[in-house]
């Protein structure tokens, strides 16, 4: 009913549940807290968010919420398709600074779920793409943290074909090493 992968970023997990296929479409269980537990996947997830990018090339990220207000996501593509990233920002982790990326789309039913510790960020490479994520803490703007999408010394490979639709955050946001991660890496 759910198939977990591990990832090249330990905590990083790829997931897959079961789609049931019939005449109609597919009926799946995008979420189910037993059946994460069963892989042992205990994280506590208190908000749903959603968001439409309505053009291919859209870039949201490279985004945290700072300690006490930290957020791990499990995340999703409703509609379209997308390139999701998380980067490793804790001080002293053994893969600091390395990301993973991975295509989530309406048709793969991938999901990625991302610790605290980690930057997320997403490519529409779709039209319309949605992306539906929970989080394990609730919303703190005075927590909201960025790091900038194209960081030469993270060296993301978004695939993308144009330049990037960009929030006004996101264009400022500064570099890797110009800031001093809250997060710090537990053996
Ligand atoms: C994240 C968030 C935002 N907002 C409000 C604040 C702004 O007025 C508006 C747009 O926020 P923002 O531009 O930060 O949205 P994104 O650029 O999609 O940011 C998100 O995208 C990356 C990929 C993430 O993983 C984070 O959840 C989040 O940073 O929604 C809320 O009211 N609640 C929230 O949880």
């Amino acid at each position: 009913m759910l198939t977990v992968t591990e990832t090249a970023l330990a905590g990083v997990l790829l997931l897959e549940p079961r789609r049931f296929g019939d005449h109609r479409g597919f009926f799946c269980e995008s979420w189910n807290k037993s059946r994460m537990a069963e892989h042992g996947i205990d994280t506590e997830f208190v908000q749903d968010n959603h968001s439409l990018s309505k053009e291919a090339g859209t870039v949201r990220g490279l985004h945290f919420q700072s300690p006490p207000h930290a957020q791990a996501k499990l995340v999703r593509c409703g509609r379209g398709a997308l390139f999701d990233v998380a980067v490793d920002i804790r001080k002293g982790s053994p893969t600091y600074g390395k990301w993973v990326g991975y295509e989530l789309s309406f048709e793969n039913g991938k999901q990625l779920l991302i610790p605290e510790g980690f930057l997320h960020g997403f490519a529409a490479l779709t039209p319309e793409t949605e992306i539906i994520y929970k989080c394990s803490d609730y919303y703190a703007s005075e927590c909201d943290g960025a790091v900038r999408f194209d960081d030469p010394d993270i060296g993301i490979d978004w695939g993308l074909d144009r330049d990037p639709i960009l929030s006004e955050k996101d264009a400022a946001a500064p570099l890797l090493r110009d800031f001093e991660t809250p997060f710090s890496y537990v053996d």
